[in-house]
Protein backbone atom coordinates (compact mmCIF):
# COMPACT_ATOMS: atom_id res chain seq x y z
CA UNK A 1 0.00 0.00 0.00
CA UNK A 2 1.36 3.34 -0.77
CA UNK A 3 1.64 6.33 0.98
CA UNK A 4 -1.58 8.17 -0.76
CA UNK A 5 -3.54 4.36 -0.28
CA UNK A 6 -2.51 3.92 3.52
CA UNK A 7 -3.81 7.46 4.03
CA UNK A 8 -6.71 7.16 1.92
CA UNK A 9 -7.50 3.53 4.19
CA UNK A 10 -6.95 5.49 7.73
CA UNK A 11 -9.34 8.19 6.77
CA UNK A 12 -12.16 6.66 5.81
CA UNK A 13 -11.80 4.00 8.48
CA UNK A 14 -12.09 6.82 10.99
CA UNK A 15 -15.05 8.15 9.30
CA UNK A 16 -16.64 5.46 9.46
CA UNK A 17 -16.14 5.41 12.83
CA UNK A 18 -17.81 8.75 13.26
CA UNK A 19 -20.77 8.67 11.37
CA UNK A 20 -23.89 7.14 10.78
CA UNK A 21 -23.83 3.99 8.37
CA UNK A 22 -25.83 5.54 6.11
CA UNK A 23 -23.96 8.58 5.75
CA UNK A 24 -20.95 6.63 5.09
CA UNK A 25 -22.42 4.72 2.40
CA UNK A 26 -24.46 7.68 0.99
CA UNK A 27 -21.01 10.02 0.87
CA UNK A 28 -17.58 8.58 1.31
CA UNK A 29 -17.73 5.21 -0.62
CA UNK A 30 -18.27 6.45 -3.59
CA UNK A 31 -15.41 9.00 -2.75
CA UNK A 32 -11.66 7.99 -3.81
CA UNK A 33 -7.77 9.28 -3.49
CA UNK A 34 -6.49 10.45 -6.54
CA UNK A 35 -3.50 12.14 -5.16
CA UNK A 36 -1.38 12.90 -2.36
CA UNK A 37 1.24 15.91 -1.97
CA UNK A 38 2.86 17.63 0.67
CA UNK A 39 0.46 19.47 2.06
CA UNK A 40 -2.87 18.10 -0.64
CA UNK A 41 -4.75 15.74 -1.55
CA UNK A 42 -6.91 15.27 -4.45
CA UNK A 43 -10.63 13.16 -4.29
CA UNK A 44 -12.93 12.09 -6.89
CA UNK A 45 -16.45 12.47 -6.38
CA UNK A 46 -19.06 11.26 -8.34
CA UNK A 47 -21.21 14.44 -8.83
CA UNK A 48 -21.84 18.23 -7.12
CA UNK A 49 -23.71 17.00 -4.49
CA UNK A 50 -21.22 14.85 -2.95
CA UNK A 51 -18.25 17.21 -3.59
CA UNK A 52 -20.29 20.08 -1.78
CA UNK A 53 -20.88 17.33 1.22
CA UNK A 54 -17.68 16.63 1.63
CA UNK A 55 -16.63 20.42 1.04
CA UNK A 56 -19.10 20.83 4.20
CA UNK A 57 -19.22 18.15 6.35
CA UNK A 58 -15.73 15.92 6.10
CA UNK A 59 -12.74 18.57 4.72
CA UNK A 60 -12.51 19.69 8.32
CA UNK A 61 -12.04 16.09 9.64
CA UNK A 62 -9.44 15.45 6.55
CA UNK A 63 -7.32 18.55 7.90
CA UNK A 64 -7.58 17.83 11.74
CA UNK A 65 -7.05 13.78 11.25
CA UNK A 66 -3.69 14.56 8.86
CA UNK A 67 -2.49 17.98 11.27
CA UNK A 68 -2.99 15.37 14.91
CA UNK A 69 -1.21 12.27 12.98
CA UNK A 70 0.43 13.32 10.40
CA UNK A 71 1.84 16.72 11.54
CA UNK A 72 0.69 18.42 8.61
CA UNK A 73 -2.65 19.61 6.94
CA UNK A 74 -3.71 17.85 3.98
CA UNK A 75 -5.80 20.63 2.28
CA UNK A 76 -8.18 18.57 0.20
CA UNK A 77 -9.62 19.34 -3.37
CA UNK A 78 -12.46 17.34 -4.69
CA UNK A 79 -12.71 16.77 -8.23
CA UNK A 80 -15.46 15.37 -9.71
CA UNK A 81 -15.50 12.51 -11.87
CA UNK A 82 -19.22 11.41 -13.16
CA UNK A 83 -19.77 7.25 -11.80
CA UNK A 84 -20.14 6.50 -15.70
CA UNK A 85 -16.60 7.50 -16.30
CA UNK A 86 -14.43 4.53 -17.91
CA UNK A 87 -13.04 2.93 -14.91
CA UNK A 88 -9.41 3.93 -16.34
CA UNK A 89 -9.68 7.85 -16.34
CA UNK A 90 -11.23 6.74 -12.57
CA UNK A 91 -8.14 5.33 -11.71
CA UNK A 92 -5.72 7.82 -13.55
CA UNK A 93 -4.22 10.11 -11.22
CA UNK A 94 -1.90 11.62 -13.65
CA UNK A 95 -4.92 13.05 -15.37
CA UNK A 96 -6.52 13.86 -12.73
CA UNK A 97 -3.61 15.62 -10.99
CA UNK A 98 -2.49 17.65 -14.09
CA UNK A 99 -6.38 19.00 -14.59
CA UNK A 100 -6.23 20.12 -10.43
CA UNK A 101 -2.66 21.50 -11.04
CA UNK A 102 -4.63 23.48 -14.08
CA UNK A 103 -6.72 25.65 -11.74
CA UNK A 104 -4.85 24.93 -8.49
CA UNK A 105 -2.12 27.08 -10.37
CA UNK A 106 -4.87 30.19 -9.99
CA UNK A 107 -6.78 28.60 -7.75
CA UNK A 108 -10.19 28.89 -9.02
CA UNK A 109 -12.66 26.82 -8.22
CA UNK A 110 -13.19 24.56 -11.59
CA UNK A 111 -17.54 25.27 -11.01
CA UNK A 112 -17.51 28.57 -11.31
CA UNK A 113 -17.83 29.45 -14.89
CA UNK A 114 -20.24 31.34 -16.48
CA UNK A 115 -21.82 28.45 -17.98
CA UNK A 116 -23.07 27.81 -14.38
CA UNK A 117 -23.81 31.26 -13.34
CA UNK A 118 -27.48 31.82 -14.26
CA UNK A 119 -28.15 35.87 -15.04
CA UNK A 120 -31.46 36.91 -13.56
CA UNK A 121 -32.99 40.72 -13.50
CA UNK A 122 -31.14 40.84 -9.69
CA UNK A 123 -27.23 40.33 -11.15
CA UNK A 124 -27.69 40.98 -14.66
CA UNK A 125 -25.96 44.73 -14.43
CA UNK A 126 -22.95 42.45 -12.77
CA UNK A 127 -23.27 39.57 -15.21
CA UNK A 128 -23.19 42.06 -18.08
CA UNK A 129 -20.20 43.89 -16.66
CA UNK A 130 -18.36 41.27 -15.84
CA UNK A 131 -18.27 39.49 -19.34
CA UNK A 132 -17.47 43.13 -20.70
CA UNK A 133 -14.34 42.99 -18.28
CA UNK A 134 -13.90 39.84 -20.14
CA UNK A 135 -13.23 41.37 -23.54
CA UNK A 136 -11.42 44.01 -23.12
CA UNK A 137 -9.41 42.89 -19.73
CA UNK A 138 -7.19 46.04 -18.21
CA UNK A 139 -9.17 48.46 -20.22
CA UNK A 140 -12.64 48.26 -19.96
CA UNK A 141 -13.17 48.31 -15.78
CA UNK A 142 -10.56 48.61 -14.01
CA UNK A 143 -10.66 47.43 -10.94
CA UNK A 144 -13.61 46.21 -11.20
CA UNK A 145 -15.22 45.91 -7.81
CA UNK A 146 -19.10 43.37 -6.80
CA UNK A 147 -20.27 44.13 -3.71
CA UNK A 148 -23.32 42.29 -1.97
CA UNK A 149 -24.29 40.13 0.92
CA UNK A 150 -23.35 36.78 2.19
CA UNK A 151 -23.97 34.14 -0.38
CA UNK A 152 -24.86 35.98 -3.88
CA UNK A 153 -22.80 34.95 -6.19
CA UNK A 154 -19.98 37.39 -5.75
CA UNK A 155 -17.01 34.59 -5.66
CA UNK A 156 -18.41 32.90 -8.09
CA UNK A 157 -18.78 36.17 -10.59
CA UNK A 158 -15.51 36.60 -10.09
CA UNK A 159 -13.64 33.57 -10.75
CA UNK A 160 -15.87 33.23 -14.24
CA UNK A 161 -14.30 36.00 -14.96
CA UNK A 162 -10.50 34.43 -14.25
CA UNK A 163 -12.19 31.18 -16.02
CA UNK A 164 -13.02 33.18 -19.31
CA UNK A 165 -10.00 35.32 -19.31
CA UNK A 166 -7.99 32.63 -19.65
CA UNK A 167 -10.23 30.74 -22.21
CA UNK A 168 -9.83 33.22 -24.41
CA UNK A 169 -5.92 33.50 -24.05
CA UNK A 170 -4.47 30.31 -22.61
CA UNK A 171 -1.51 32.24 -21.65
CA UNK A 172 -3.17 35.00 -19.20
CA UNK A 173 -1.94 34.50 -15.31
CA UNK A 174 -4.55 34.78 -13.11
CA UNK A 175 -3.96 35.04 -9.27
CA UNK A 176 -6.94 34.63 -7.14
CA UNK A 177 -6.86 35.10 -3.28
CA UNK A 178 -8.96 35.92 -0.38
CA UNK A 179 -7.65 39.17 1.12
CA UNK A 180 -7.17 36.86 4.29
CA UNK A 181 -4.45 34.54 1.78
CA UNK A 182 -3.25 37.81 0.78
CA UNK A 183 -2.73 39.49 4.72
CA UNK A 184 -1.44 35.58 5.16
CA UNK A 185 1.44 35.58 2.44
CA UNK A 186 2.33 39.10 3.07
CA UNK A 187 2.98 38.24 6.68
CA UNK A 188 4.64 35.39 6.21
CA UNK A 189 6.62 36.83 2.86
CA UNK A 190 7.75 39.24 6.35
CA UNK A 191 8.55 36.59 8.68
CA UNK A 192 10.93 34.97 6.14
CA UNK A 193 12.41 37.14 4.18
CA UNK A 194 10.77 36.62 1.03
CA UNK A 195 9.38 40.00 0.18
CA UNK A 196 10.44 39.86 -3.66
CA UNK A 197 8.51 36.18 -4.18
CA UNK A 198 5.15 37.63 -2.43
CA UNK A 199 5.87 40.50 -4.93
CA UNK A 200 6.15 38.33 -7.93
CA UNK A 201 3.07 36.36 -7.36
CA UNK A 202 0.92 39.19 -6.68
CA UNK A 203 2.23 41.84 -9.30
CA UNK A 204 4.06 39.36 -11.75
CA UNK A 205 0.45 38.37 -13.37
CA UNK A 206 -2.22 39.59 -16.04
CA UNK A 207 -4.95 39.66 -13.48
CA UNK A 208 -5.77 39.38 -9.93
CA UNK A 209 -8.62 38.76 -8.62
CA UNK A 210 -8.62 39.36 -4.43
CA UNK A 211 -12.16 38.28 -2.83
CA UNK A 212 -13.74 40.07 0.09
CA UNK A 213 -11.34 42.99 0.50
CA UNK A 214 -13.73 44.15 3.82
CA UNK A 215 -11.40 41.78 5.68
CA UNK A 216 -8.02 44.50 4.97
CA UNK A 217 -9.75 46.50 7.30
CA UNK A 218 -7.34 47.95 10.23
CA UNK A 219 -4.48 46.11 8.65
CA UNK A 220 -2.38 49.05 7.73
CA UNK A 221 1.22 47.33 6.59
CA UNK A 222 -1.11 45.14 4.44
CA UNK A 223 -3.18 48.10 2.73
CA UNK A 224 0.54 49.90 1.72
CA UNK A 225 1.07 46.80 0.40
CA UNK A 226 -1.89 46.44 -1.14
CA UNK A 227 -2.03 49.61 -2.37
CA UNK A 228 1.65 49.30 -4.23
CA UNK A 229 -0.07 45.94 -5.75
CA UNK A 230 -2.68 47.91 -7.05
CA UNK A 231 -0.70 50.46 -8.65
CA UNK A 232 1.87 48.30 -10.55
CA UNK A 233 -0.43 46.45 -11.67
CA UNK A 234 -2.90 49.17 -12.62
CA UNK A 235 -0.13 50.91 -14.01
CA UNK A 236 0.57 47.99 -16.39
CA UNK A 237 -2.95 47.58 -17.48
CA UNK A 238 -3.53 44.44 -15.78
CA UNK A 239 -7.01 43.62 -14.94
CA UNK A 240 -8.20 44.36 -11.55
CA UNK A 241 -11.33 42.42 -9.86
CA UNK A 242 -12.73 42.72 -6.12
CA UNK A 243 -15.77 41.51 -4.19
CA UNK A 244 -16.82 42.52 -1.33
CA UNK A 245 -19.71 42.80 1.46
CA UNK A 246 -20.21 46.27 1.64
CA UNK A 247 -19.21 49.37 -0.29
CA UNK A 248 -15.36 50.30 -0.16
CA UNK A 249 -16.91 53.92 1.37
CA UNK A 250 -18.41 51.67 4.21
CA UNK A 251 -15.47 49.42 5.50
CA UNK A 252 -14.14 51.12 8.24
CA UNK A 253 -10.51 51.66 8.74
CA UNK A 254 -9.77 51.48 5.15
CA UNK A 255 -7.34 54.21 3.44
CA UNK A 256 -8.98 56.67 1.80
CA UNK A 257 -6.68 56.70 -1.01
CA UNK A 258 -7.94 52.97 -1.20
CA UNK A 259 -11.12 53.85 -1.30
CA UNK A 260 -10.80 56.68 -4.30
CA UNK A 261 -8.50 53.80 -6.27
CA UNK A 262 -11.39 51.42 -5.67
CA UNK A 263 -13.74 54.20 -7.71
CA UNK A 264 -11.65 54.59 -10.52
CA UNK A 265 -13.27 51.50 -12.26
CA UNK A 266 -17.05 50.05 -11.89
CA UNK A 267 -18.51 49.28 -8.72
CA UNK A 268 -22.29 47.06 -9.18
CA UNK A 269 -23.91 45.22 -6.99
CA UNK A 270 -25.42 41.83 -6.61
CA UNK A 271 -28.94 41.80 -5.12
CA UNK A 272 -31.08 38.79 -3.66
CA UNK A 273 -32.56 36.90 -6.71
CA UNK A 274 -35.69 36.53 -7.90
CA UNK A 275 -37.87 33.42 -7.33
CA UNK A 276 -37.58 33.13 -11.19
CA UNK A 277 -33.66 33.33 -10.48
CA UNK A 278 -33.91 30.97 -8.07
CA UNK A 279 -36.08 28.70 -9.54
CA UNK A 280 -33.22 28.71 -12.57
CA UNK A 281 -30.10 28.53 -10.40
CA UNK A 282 -31.90 25.04 -8.89
CA UNK A 283 -32.33 23.46 -12.15
CA UNK A 284 -29.33 24.39 -13.55
CA UNK A 285 -27.75 22.58 -10.56
CA UNK A 286 -30.47 19.79 -10.98
CA UNK A 287 -29.51 19.29 -14.09
CA UNK A 288 -26.02 19.86 -13.62
CA UNK A 289 -26.24 16.46 -11.40
CA UNK A 290 -28.13 14.91 -13.81
CA UNK A 291 -31.05 14.64 -11.58
CA UNK A 292 -34.75 14.99 -13.15
CA UNK A 293 -36.42 17.10 -10.39
CA UNK A 294 -40.14 18.33 -11.49
CA UNK A 295 -40.68 22.37 -11.86
CA UNK A 296 -43.41 21.74 -8.72
CA UNK A 297 -40.50 20.60 -6.29
CA UNK A 298 -37.78 23.13 -7.78
CA UNK A 299 -40.46 25.48 -7.14
CA UNK A 300 -41.67 24.67 -3.96
CA UNK A 301 -38.04 24.88 -2.75
CA UNK A 302 -37.11 28.36 -4.52
CA UNK A 303 -40.48 29.51 -2.83
CA UNK A 304 -39.09 28.53 0.81
CA UNK A 305 -35.56 29.70 0.72
CA UNK A 306 -35.17 33.30 -0.28
CA UNK A 307 -32.02 34.25 1.64
CA UNK A 308 -29.09 33.34 -0.75
CA UNK A 309 -28.32 31.19 -2.70
CA UNK A 310 -26.04 29.49 -0.47
CA UNK A 311 -29.12 28.13 1.71
CA UNK A 312 -31.12 27.40 -1.68
CA UNK A 313 -28.23 24.78 -2.71
CA UNK A 314 -27.78 23.93 1.01
CA UNK A 315 -31.72 23.13 0.72
CA UNK A 316 -31.63 21.34 -2.54
CA UNK A 317 -28.98 19.16 -1.56
CA UNK A 318 -30.88 18.23 1.86
CA UNK A 319 -34.05 17.38 -0.29
CA UNK A 320 -31.81 15.39 -2.54
CA UNK A 321 -29.69 13.74 0.50
CA UNK A 322 -32.90 12.90 2.50
CA UNK A 323 -34.84 10.99 -0.90
CA UNK A 324 -31.42 8.78 -1.60
CA UNK A 325 -31.53 8.13 2.63
CA UNK A 326 -34.95 7.18 2.48
CA UNK A 327 -35.33 5.73 -0.80
CA UNK A 328 -38.16 7.52 -1.65
CA UNK A 329 -38.48 9.71 -4.69
CA UNK A 330 -38.18 13.04 -5.08
CA UNK A 331 -41.70 15.71 -5.24
CA UNK A 332 -42.67 18.49 -3.26
CA UNK A 333 -44.08 16.43 -0.66
CA UNK A 334 -40.76 14.66 0.43
CA UNK A 335 -38.81 18.32 -0.21
CA UNK A 336 -41.48 19.20 1.97
CA UNK A 337 -40.88 16.91 4.72
CA UNK A 338 -36.78 16.88 4.12
CA UNK A 339 -37.17 21.25 4.96
CA UNK A 340 -39.16 21.10 7.45
CA UNK A 341 -36.74 21.57 10.11
CA UNK A 342 -34.52 23.64 8.63
CA UNK A 343 -37.56 25.73 7.63
CA UNK A 344 -38.97 25.54 10.93
CA UNK A 345 -35.37 26.81 12.00
CA UNK A 346 -35.40 29.94 10.16
CA UNK A 347 -38.85 30.85 11.31
CA UNK A 348 -38.69 35.11 11.93
CA UNK A 349 -38.79 35.74 15.59
CA UNK A 350 -39.77 39.37 15.59
CA UNK A 351 -37.17 42.22 15.58
CA UNK A 352 -37.01 43.90 19.11
CA UNK A 353 -35.98 47.69 18.91
CA UNK A 354 -32.81 46.76 21.38
CA UNK A 355 -31.69 44.15 18.56
CA UNK A 356 -31.73 47.08 15.86
CA UNK A 357 -29.78 49.90 18.10
CA UNK A 358 -26.94 47.14 18.91
CA UNK A 359 -26.92 46.45 15.62
CA UNK A 360 -26.70 49.71 14.83
CA UNK A 361 -24.43 50.66 17.49
CA UNK A 362 -21.99 48.07 15.81
CA UNK A 363 -22.46 49.15 12.71
CA UNK A 364 -21.62 52.58 12.93
CA UNK A 365 -19.25 51.86 16.16
CA UNK A 366 -21.06 54.09 18.41
CA UNK A 367 -21.89 52.81 21.81
CA UNK A 368 -25.84 51.85 22.66
CA UNK A 369 -25.82 54.51 25.39
CA UNK A 370 -24.93 57.31 22.86
CA UNK A 371 -27.25 56.41 20.78
CA UNK A 372 -29.61 56.27 23.12
CA UNK A 373 -28.72 59.86 24.66
CA UNK A 374 -28.92 63.18 24.24
CA UNK A 375 -25.85 64.07 22.38
CA UNK A 376 -26.04 65.98 18.86
CA UNK A 377 -23.06 65.63 16.85
CA UNK A 378 -23.32 64.60 13.42
CA UNK A 379 -22.35 60.81 13.76
CA UNK A 380 -24.73 60.36 16.70
CA UNK A 381 -27.43 61.53 15.38
CA UNK A 382 -26.67 59.93 12.17
CA UNK A 383 -26.91 56.36 13.81
CA UNK A 384 -29.77 57.72 16.26
CA UNK A 385 -31.88 58.44 12.81
CA UNK A 386 -30.96 55.02 11.22
CA UNK A 387 -31.96 53.08 13.74
CA UNK A 388 -35.08 55.29 14.52
CA UNK A 389 -35.93 54.57 10.80
CA UNK A 390 -35.12 50.47 11.13
CA UNK A 391 -37.46 50.52 14.40
CA UNK A 392 -40.25 51.48 12.12
CA UNK A 393 -39.52 49.57 9.27
CA UNK A 394 -38.81 46.53 10.80
CA UNK A 395 -41.19 46.51 13.94
CA UNK A 396 -45.14 47.18 14.45
CA UNK A 397 -44.06 49.92 17.65
CA UNK A 398 -46.04 52.89 17.25
CA UNK A 399 -43.79 56.81 16.80
CA UNK A 400 -44.17 56.85 20.88
CA UNK A 401 -43.19 53.51 21.24
CA UNK A 402 -39.96 54.12 19.43
CA UNK A 403 -39.22 57.49 20.71
CA UNK A 404 -39.91 55.41 24.54
CA UNK A 405 -36.95 53.00 23.13
CA UNK A 406 -34.43 55.38 22.37
CA UNK A 407 -33.72 56.80 25.50
CA UNK A 408 -37.73 58.54 25.95
CA UNK A 409 -37.51 60.45 22.83
CA UNK A 410 -40.82 62.37 21.69
CA UNK A 411 -42.36 61.34 19.23
CA UNK A 412 -42.62 63.65 17.25
CA UNK A 413 -38.33 63.38 16.81
CA UNK A 414 -38.67 59.71 15.52
CA UNK A 415 -41.25 61.08 13.02
CA UNK A 416 -38.75 63.58 11.73
CA UNK A 417 -36.01 61.21 12.04
CA UNK A 418 -38.05 58.45 9.73
CA UNK A 419 -39.11 61.54 7.19
CA UNK A 420 -35.19 62.66 6.92
CA UNK A 421 -33.75 58.92 5.99
CA UNK A 422 -36.98 57.68 3.89
CA UNK A 423 -36.25 61.27 1.78
CA UNK A 424 -32.42 61.16 1.82
CA UNK A 425 -32.83 57.24 0.69
CA UNK A 426 -33.84 58.54 -2.82
CA UNK A 427 -30.77 60.33 -3.49
CA UNK A 428 -27.91 58.76 -1.23
CA UNK A 429 -26.72 55.82 -2.50
CA UNK A 430 -24.53 55.50 0.27
CA UNK A 431 -27.17 55.22 2.75
CA UNK A 432 -29.08 52.95 0.95
CA UNK A 433 -26.16 50.74 1.24
CA UNK A 434 -25.99 51.27 4.55
CA UNK A 435 -29.36 50.29 5.14
CA UNK A 436 -29.25 47.15 3.24
CA UNK A 437 -26.10 46.32 4.99
CA UNK A 438 -27.83 46.81 8.32
CA UNK A 439 -31.69 45.08 7.13
CA UNK A 440 -29.32 41.82 6.09
CA UNK A 441 -27.53 41.64 9.65
CA UNK A 442 -30.84 41.98 11.39
CA UNK A 443 -32.57 39.59 9.16
N1 LIG B 1 -26.29 33.33 -10.27
C1 LIG B 1 -25.89 32.15 -9.83
N2 LIG B 1 -26.07 31.06 -10.58
C2 LIG B 1 -25.70 29.83 -10.14
N3 LIG B 1 -25.12 29.59 -8.94
C3 LIG B 1 -24.91 30.65 -8.16
C4 LIG B 1 -25.27 31.98 -8.56
N4 LIG B 1 -24.93 32.82 -7.58
C5 LIG B 1 -24.40 32.08 -6.60
N5 LIG B 1 -24.37 30.79 -6.94
C6 LIG B 1 -23.84 29.68 -6.13
O1 LIG B 1 -24.12 30.01 -4.76
C7 LIG B 1 -23.04 29.63 -3.93
C8 LIG B 1 -22.53 30.83 -3.16
O2 LIG B 1 -21.95 31.75 -4.07
P1 LIG B 1 -20.61 32.59 -3.74
O3 LIG B 1 -19.70 31.80 -2.86
O4 LIG B 1 -20.07 33.08 -5.03
O5 LIG B 1 -21.25 33.77 -2.89
P2 LIG B 1 -20.55 35.03 -2.26
O6 LIG B 1 -21.43 36.17 -2.57
O7 LIG B 1 -19.13 35.12 -2.70
O8 LIG B 1 -20.61 34.68 -0.73
P3 LIG B 1 -19.73 35.24 0.52
O9 LIG B 1 -20.29 36.58 0.82
O10 LIG B 1 -20.04 34.25 1.61
O11 LIG B 1 -18.31 35.26 0.10
C9 LIG B 1 -21.97 29.04 -4.86
O12 LIG B 1 -22.07 27.64 -4.83
C10 LIG B 1 -22.35 29.56 -6.23
O13 LIG B 1 -21.97 28.68 -7.26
Amino acid sequence: MDEKERFWHEITTYLKDILSLTSYTTWVEPASVTRLGNQSISIAVPNSLTKSYWERHLAGYILQYSLENYGVEYEPTFIIVPEDEPESLRNKPDILASDNEYFSDSQLNPNYTFENFVIGEDNKMAGGAALAVCDGPGKTYNPFLIYGGVGLGKTHLMQAIGHEIKRKNPAAKIKYATSESFVNDFITSIQNGSQKEFREMYRNIDVLLIDDIQFLSKKDATQEEFFHTFNALYNNEKQIVLTSDRLPNNIDNLEERLISRFKWGLSTDITPPDLETRIAILRKKASSDRLDISSETLTYIANNVDTNIRELEGALMRVIAFAAIEGRDINSNLAAEALSNMLGDNEKKPITVSEIINQVSRFYQISGEAIKGKKRTKDIVHARQVGMYLARELTELSFPKIGDEFGKKNHTTVIHAYEKIADNLDEDDELKDQLKQLKQKLS
